[in-house]
């Protein structure tokens, strides 16, 4: 499994493939190509490509969506920003050079990722590769990056609902997962209350056999009219 990894990252010296990118417009004339990091690379695996086909297949009658993913923070944290982040710590110019942590690795070596939603069950899918800078124990994801790609499968389920923090996650790691390996990763919306949403989640082998990790997290929706700091 590592050898493979290995084989594919070797190919990463290439040139990139063109692949579809946001385009924002700051002026007429200027333009910033944001790279959709949702899309296959030269890094990802057989079992990534298949689970993203398959998935693909799942969008095309609407019940399911692929979801862009940007390095920079995604336009709906735009109106975050301006109500709640602190101009005392985090000044205009930082702000723009911040990036999404998983989203900050070089291709293949961090979070190789894509999310898919579906609307109608409050769900989100994650397919998920392990590069070989998430090292824990020799040979096994960190459990503190698969905290963290399950705080974003599930952060990204709860926004979905409204502007959310992570309250709570309470994670059971069952199983260690290979690094390098594919997972898929599953949660849900169970329950809101209010401004609280409960997400359920299931972090499995691609074959389903194993249950590597299961985590319940709870979402606060952030009110307008209360400062975070
Ligand atoms: C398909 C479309 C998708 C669109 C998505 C698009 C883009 C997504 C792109 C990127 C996604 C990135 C996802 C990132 C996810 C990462 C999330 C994080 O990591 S957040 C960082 C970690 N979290 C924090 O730092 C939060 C720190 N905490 C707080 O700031 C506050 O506690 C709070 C969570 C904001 C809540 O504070 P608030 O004052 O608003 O609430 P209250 O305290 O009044 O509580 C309300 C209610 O909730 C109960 N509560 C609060 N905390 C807990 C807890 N820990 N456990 C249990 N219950 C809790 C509290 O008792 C109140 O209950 P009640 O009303 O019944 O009294």
């Amino acid at each position: 499994m590592l050898r493979s990894c290995a084989a594919r990252l070797r190919t990463l010296g290439a040139p990139p493939a063109r692949r579809p990118g946001l385009v924002w417009r700051l002026f007429s004339s200027e333009k910033v190509i944001h790279k959709d990091y949702g899309l296959p690379n030269p890094s990802w695996s057989k079992d990534l490509r298949l689970l993203f086909d398959q998935f693909m297949k799942k969008c095309e009658d609407g019940s399911w969506k692929r979801l862009p993913s940007y390095r920079q923070n995604p336009q709906i944290f735009k109106d975050f920003q301006t109500r709640f982040v602190d101009p005392r710590f985090a000044k205009e110019e930082q702000m723009s050079k911040a990036q999404q942590f998983t989203r900050s690795f070089e291709e293949g070596l961090g979070f190789e990722y894509v999310m898919f939603y579906n609307k109608a069950e409050k769900r989100m899918v994650c397919l998920f590769q392990s590069g070989l800078h998430l090292q824990g124990v020799p040979g096994y994801v960190h459990g503190g990056a698969i905290a963290t790609i399950i705080d974003v499968t599930t952060g990204t389920c709860a926004i979905a609902e409204g502007i959310a923090m992570t309250a709570n996650l309470n994670i059971d790691y069952k199983k260690p997962i290979p690094l390098c390996s594919v997972v898929v990763i599953n949660c849900q919306i169970t329950k809101t209350e209010g401004r609280k949403l409960f997400v359920s989640c299931a972090v499995q082998s691609v074959d389903e056999k194993t249950l590597h990790t299961e985590a319940t997290a709870l979402f606060i929706k952030l009110d307008p009219d209360k400062r975070l700091t």
